[in-house]
């Protein structure tokens, strides 16, 4: 059928997802303070919008309006209570509204819904985090429109339009210029939002730094120009931060920034921001930072991984330098092969970043011990993890390296201090393992060190493990595990005096050994255990033992290695066990107390799979300890 006229067909209605439906119905009725932030959600989207557009143009001319300014604008109208902010972006086609304005990531959503019902956070926050971003105009407005046209010469214009209810519709509409224009119908309670000195304030609050101009009738109100471009004396610590929260949406308050701007010999600006914490974020627990790449004002990269090292991932900001050309390709830039295929001012940009973060980084340890403290609590298992994975870089990682001993108490301190503090004749650096720091602490391998006054370093977690696979020397001196058989000790010490002879200990071990077969590969007496009965020593030394070590941790390996157990022949437990040995060889204490022995040690190494099965052992062993007859 055909008709004479033209008809503009008349706009599709659909309807919005469920989970989509309920983050509305909270904005629209559950959120009122904060409410602000619709705007810079808006101005972000629009911003976000024009720099797609600009890199698009790099490599295509054939956009609509090329000409175009590439800019923000926010218009009142105070009688009919509106706001429209409009922008010169890539706009939207029709099938792009309803796949982008109709939609939330569902996770997104079910999160979102949660926490606003917890009422755990204030909107803006909870906003921010769940890429709720566009719909939080629901708060103030009760009819949104947005009329946009593509960027793509051949699109028509399009209009979205929703009451925020269940559904929202799209239709064809008249729009000559490329870009977006979303207008807010305000609701009666937000009525004061139409009011331009109010929309610049929240401008100047939230969006001083968006790198387009932002207008409101003739006049531009945001700063615009960069900070990072900016001499460093010259910006005020409120515009870090704000630049930073800006940035990452993170609430608290960076831990610390690096800002450098140099014009020779390379183009750099760049804001480096270490965050407070390392998990940031409420649900998305997001622990990697990004780090937007500039050229010549062109964003070409929103999360630049191959920038600074691996291990400094957490670091959140922004490098902007003329000196990168700007025809490259954002897979070229992108590459996440790491530093070896990066042009050569990438690399220069890389290892000047690098250089420059280490040394901020040792600056805080002398001039701000506290700070730094906090910093290593969070952010340290990366360090260690460099220290295990990056090569290049160990000789700087390991100044940043801190550790607790068995001397330190609660400090914690540098291999450089442990080097310093060693006694006469020591000529290696002593670490244990144990499941925890504390475990660490008590490990009977301690004995021989706490007797001669040697200091000991703790390691009590997986990533020390993993850490000392790369860090097996420090400035000529070895490192060596507690555990190892053939450790010569300077210092002499007097051997404890054994109370059992060779006979006794034999027969004791025996026994000992029937209960444990497999388990270990042999039993001796100790020449160095002071306080503790026993301890589980190894004759095999080398990094495998570590790996092995990780992965029995991970419970990946559920067997244990046989390994030797060495009982002190001068405890007053191994001299009662011999003389139940000698009375009676098949007393059923002997074998419990083999059993326990044994997992004690595996215990205190963070080693044991499955401690609760010591239970029913303990309980039988205290019963024997209770009995009065
Ligand atoms: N002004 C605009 N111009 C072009 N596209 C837009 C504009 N505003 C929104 N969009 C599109 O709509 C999508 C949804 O926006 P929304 O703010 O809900 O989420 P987001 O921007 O992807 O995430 P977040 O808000 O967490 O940053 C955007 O990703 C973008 O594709």
């Amino acid at each position: 059928m055909t008709t004479d006229q033209e008809t503009v067909p008349a706009p599709e209605a659909m309807s919005f997802r469920a989970e989509v439906q309920q983050v509305l119905h909270i904005l629209a009725h559950s959120l009122y303070t904060d409410r602000e932030v619709f705007l810079r959600e808006l101005i972000s989207n629009a911003s976000d919008a024009i720099n797609r557009l600009q890199f698009e143009m790099l490599t295509n001319q054939d956009v609509l309006n090329p000409e175009a300014e590439l800019a923000i604008w926010i218009e009142v109208d105070k009688e009919a209570k509106t706001i429209t902010v409009r922008d010169t972006g890539t706009g939207l086609t029709r099938q792009e509204m309803i796949d982008h304005l109709g939609t939330i990531a569902q996770s997104s959503a079910r999160a979102f819904v949660q926490q606003a019902k917890e009422q755990k956070a204030n909107a803006s926050e909870i906003i921010g985090q769940f890429g709720v971003g566009f719909y939080s105009v629901f708060m103030v407005a009760d009819k949104v429109t947005v009329v946009s046209r593509s960027f793509q010469p051949d699109a028509e214009a399009a209009v979205w339009e929703s009451t925020g209810g269940n559904s929202f519709t799209v239709g064809v509409a008249e729009h000559a210029e490329r870009g977006t224009s979303i207008t807010l119908h305000l609701k009666d309670d937000a009525a004061e939002f139409a009011n331009d000195w109010k929309l610049e304030q929240i401008i100047k609050r939230h969006s001083d730094f968006v790198s387009f101009p932002i207008y409101m009738g003739e006049r531009q109100v945001n700063q615009q120009k960069a900070l990072w471009r900016r001499a460093p004396r010259e910006v005020e610590a409120e515009q870090y931060k704000s630049l930073y929260q800006q940035m990452t949406m993170d609430y608290d308050e960076p831990l610390h920034k690096l800002h450098l701007s140099t014009d020779v010999p390379i183009d750099l600006h760049s804001i480096l921001f270490v965050p407070a914490k390392r998990e940031r974020g409420l649900i998305e627990r997001r622990i990697e930072g990004k780090i937007k790449l500039y050229s010549r004002k062109v964003l070409i990269q929103e999360d630049a991984k191959d920038l600074l090292p691996s291990y400094f991932r957490f670091i959140e900001g922004v490098v902007d330098s003329e000196d990168l050309p700007l025809n490259v390709s954002r897979e070229g830039v992108q590459s996440n092969v790491g530093a070896n295929t990066q042009s050569p001012v990438q690399q220069r940009i890389r290892k000047t970043l690098t250089g420059r973060m280490h040394r901020e980084l040792n600056e805080l340890a002398d001039k701000e011990p506290e700070k730094f403290a906090a910093f290593w609590k969070e952010f340290g298992v990366f360090i260690k993890e460099g220290v295990a994975t990056d090569y290049e870089q160990r000789e700087e990682l390991l100044k940043l390296l801190r550790f607790n001993s068995t001397t330190s108490g609660d400090d914690l301190i540098t291999l450089a201090d442990y080097k310093g503090r060693m006694i006469e004749g020591q000529k290696e650096i002593y670490y244990v393992m144990g499941g925890s720091l504390e475990a660490a602490r008590t490990s009977p391998h301690l004995d021989p060190f706490t007797a001669r006054g040697i200091e000991v370093l703790l390691f009590g977690d997986l990533m020390d493990g993993f850490m000392l696979s790369g860090l097996r020397e420090f400035e000529g001196l070895k490192l060596r595990n507690v555990d190892e058989t053939d450790l010569e000790l300077p210092g002499d010490v007097d051997a404890p005096e054994p109370r059992l002879n060779d006979a006794e200990f034999s027969t004791l071990a025996e026994q000992l050994a029937a209960t444990l077969g497999e388990h270990i590969k042999e039993i001796r007496a100790s020449k160095v255990l002071r306080d503790n009965p026993a301890r589980l020593v190894s004759d095999d030394d080398g990094p495998g033992r570590e790996m092995q070590r990780i992965q029995q941790m991970l419970g990946r390996e559920t067997l244990n290695l046989p390994r030797i157990l060495e009982l002190n022949p001068a405890h007053p437990l191994i001299v009662s066990l011999a003389r139940r040995a000698a009375a009676d060889p098949n007393d059923p204490i002997l074998q419990a107390a083999a059993e326990q022995l044994y997992d004690n040690a595996l215990l205190l190494e963070g080693l044991h799979q499955n401690p609760a099965t010591m239970v029913p052992r303990i309980l039988r062993l205290l019963e024997a300890a209770a009995r009065t007859e």
